[in-house]
């Protein structure tokens, strides 16, 4: 096991030189085997509970990590706040996998830092198991995550509301780098960090750019965009709401993080929150899109300082930005709707089955999630009875009378293409997931895991969410909608 630090080498602005805080009592309470495997953690560390315990309750440090909390800033519901930064988060370094790829590797609730604002530092056992449940999930869905590694108790108690068992959460990242880590540094007017991270941020994760013709800061916009677009669609995809799209929340390589309120939709309807402190719907199920797109203009305006105009010496006019990349910064901007537009009808097109688009298909996609939330109608549940509605009957039966003459318009559509009926049934399965982490499996499995001190509940529910497109022996299990028990379901920054 090999660490390299290269973060760290960025220079002491970037982070706060924190070591995680010792733990009383550390106990392993869930272990991703599949994920040290690929990270070439040895096995014979991997069999040793008692030193993982150690090691990922940031009790004992491994050997080569050098950790550290990073900066960051953030626009939290719209408002800028110019300091965040990891206040309960040690970046131990980084390893490479099997494949050569970088990964960070990040303990969650391991302790204060200079940006805890009078945090504690800490993780209860709740929010930690959700992290790894969900983030699991959103893996085997196939939708881009940060991951986690494990999950480890510390033996103390944590107080929110009321007492908790505290947790780390051992977190792995393709980075960490957010939004906010660009905002912190152009909030400060410091260009040479901003230089630096954007240079970094291109070796890390977008490397075609140093063989690309153009300006960095654009190239890396339009990169950043891209995958942004390509996260958002994979979450309406599956139903996933995160909850808190601030921009310390969203990160440059695109891949899901911090799962704190985030929450699964049931019924279909874009309005959907469940956040407690979400009262204007910001980031509701259906407003994420625009929210993508707020914190990508957010990022172009943190690139801003280094697109500017050459200055005169001794000129104190205020310096601009140069025409040309303020041109091109705004056509991504402007464009972003057009092409997000674009890829969710693809999206849908392919979750219902149509092989090459058609006119009227728009049509047939907006009746069809119309009548969803008119009807109250599962969005999952729905999707999974279209899919197997091509051969299987009670499904066709369900769905001839909930949804009457769109289903019958959907199936004729669907029916009439040249490809064979099982082609195009598989090709829906590969969008259409048989189960997702319910928000009331997933809570159920976050009380027992909590009263009985035991991981075996989130680990049978692992064990079906790790097939998520594929009907295990076990999958009716979790697959109920749980009646009645999203209507007044409520999320909590999960601190
Ligand atoms: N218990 C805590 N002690 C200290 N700081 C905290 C605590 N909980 C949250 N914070 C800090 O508050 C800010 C916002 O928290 P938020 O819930 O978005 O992040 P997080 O869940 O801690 O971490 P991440 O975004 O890395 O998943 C962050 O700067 C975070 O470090
Ligand atoms: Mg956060």
């Amino acid at each position: 096991m090999q660490f390299s630090n290269t973060y760290i080498k960025l220079g002491e602005r970037f982070f706060d030189p924190s070591h995680p805080t010792p733990v009383d009592n550390p106990q392993l309470f869930l272990w991703n085997s599949a994920l040290a495997d690929q990270l070439q953690i040895p096995q014979e560390l991997q069999k040793d509970t008692d030193a993982l315990a150690q090691y990922f309750s940031g009790n004992q440090l491994l050997e080569g990590a050098e950790p550290l909390s990073a900066a960051y800033a953030g626009h939290q519901f719209g408002q800028f706040n110019p300091q965040l930064g990891d206040g309960r988060a040690h970046l131990l370094g980084e390893l490479l996998d099997t494949q050569g790829i970088r990964w960070d590797l990040q303990l969650k609730g391991s302790g204060t830092s200079a940006f805890s604002r009078g945090g504690d530092g800490r993780c209860a056992i709740g929010p930690a198991v959700r992290e790894f449940i969900m983030s699991e999930a959103m893996h085997a869905l196939g939708v881009p995550t940060t991951r986690c590694l494990a999950v480890t108790l510390t033996g103390e108690t944590v107080y929110r509301q009321q007492p908790h068992p505290g947790a780390v959460v051992t977190r792995v990242g393709s980075s960490h780098i957010r939004v906010g880590s660009f905002q912190f540094f152009s909030a400060r007017g410091d260009k040479e960090s901003l230089t630096v991270l954007r240079d970094y941020t291109i070796d890390r994760h977008f490397p075609e750019i140093n063989d690309m013709e153009g300006d960095r800061n654009v190239l890396l916009l339009e990169k950043a965009i891209e995958r942004q677009i390509n996260l958002v669609i994979h979450w309406l995809r599956v139903g996933f709401i995160h909850g808190v799209m601030n921009t310390d929340n969203t990160a440059i390589s695109g891949d899901t993080i911090d799962f704190g309120p985030c929450a699964m939709l049931g019924d279909y309807d874009p309005r959907t929150v469940y956040s407690s402190i979400d009262h204007q719907g910001r980031y509701a199920y259906g407003n994420q899109a625009n929210i993508a797109l707020w914190n990508m203009t957010r990022f172009a305006e943190s690139l801003l300082s280094l697109c500017l105009k050459e200055q005169p010496e001794n000129s104190d006019a205020e310096p601009e930005v140069k025409e040309d990349l303020l041109d091109q910064i705004k056509d991504l901007i402007n464009g972003f709707a057009e092409r997000f537009e674009k890829a969710h009808q693809q999206m849908l097109a392919a979750k219902l089955g149509f092989v090459e688009a058609k006119d009227g298909d728009e049509t047939i996609m907006l009746e069809i999630l119309d009548q969803l939330t008119a009807r109250k109608m599962d969005y999952t549940q729905t999707f999974n009875h279209l899919t197997k509605s091509l051969n299987d009957e009670a499904s066709h039966q369900y769905l001839s009378e909930k949804l009457a003459d769109t289903y019958n318009t959907w199936r004729q559509r669907v029916t009439q293409q040249d490809t064979d009926v099982d082609t195009i049934q598989s090709s829906m399965r590969q969008q259409n997931p048989v189960v997702i982490p319910r928000n009331h499996h997933v809570e159920a499995v976050l009380q027992a895991c909590e009263s009985s001190g035991s991981p075996e509940a989130a680990l049978s529910f692992l064990d079906v969410l790790r097939n998520p497109y594929q009907e295990t022996a076990d999958t009716p299990q979790y697959q109920d909608s749980g009646e009645g028990f999203d209507s007044d379901y409520q999320t909590f920054c999960g601190t």
